[in-house]
């Protein structure tokens, strides 16, 4: 079904449709590795973006490997161009972003982390989102997310670069 853009929803709209690609990861408890993203932004008419991703390993040898992380949430653009994230985590963690809309990039950061008892240590959290300067006719969905975990400071865990996928 098509719905009609909820005037809020303006300045997230860069976003919308599905998006693929491969990122890197690291932290300074794991091993370094590579992984496939695929990430859909849609919407039904009200003032929030649904949001989804699922990710994959990458192999050594470029082959697809096993499934990594996925999450779920919704994307509630606010006046002045704030915004609020609310992410859902099958590893017992659920996130709450604020953060800011302009010129399609997005920079968040986490109001609120809350675990399971049996959840890894997550503490905070920082999300930038962009597009990146148009190559071949199309605009990449760039992403970066730093996390302060097991102890250890706020730093990059993820950075993935992703096309749109329709
Ligand atoms: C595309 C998204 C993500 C990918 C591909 C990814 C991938 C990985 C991988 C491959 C590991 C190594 C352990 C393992 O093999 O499972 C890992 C560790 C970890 N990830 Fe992620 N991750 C993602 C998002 C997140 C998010 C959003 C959080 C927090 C909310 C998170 C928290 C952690 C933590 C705390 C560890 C370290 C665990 C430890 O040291 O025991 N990850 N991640």
């Amino acid at each position: 079904m098509e719905f009609e853009l909820h005037p809020d929803l303006k300045p997230l709209e860069f976003l919308l449709g599905t998006w693929k690609g491969a990122g890197v990861g690291d932290y300074p408890t794991i091993e370094a590795f590579n992984f496939g993203q695929e990430v859909s932004f849609t919407h039904i008419g009200k003032p929030y973006l649904i949001y989804a991703s699922r990710s994959w390993l990458i192999e050594q040898d470029g082959s697809v490997g096993r499934p990594l992380a996925t999450e779920t949430g919704y994307w509630r653009p606010q006046p002045d161009n704030q915004l609020e994230v609310t992410l859902a985590h099958p590893t017992g963690i659920v996130e709450i972003y604020v953060g800011n809309v302009a010129f399609n990039r997005i920079e968040m950061q986490t109001d609120v982390v809350a675990r399971t008892q049996t959840a890894k240590e997550v503490t905070a959290g920082t999300r930038m989102y962009g597009l990146l300067p148009e190559k071949d006719g199309a605009r990449d969905l760039g992403w970066v997310y730093e996390m302060a975990a097991m102890g250890e400071p706020l730093q990059v865990h993820l950075s993935a670069q992703l096309k749109k996928a329709g």
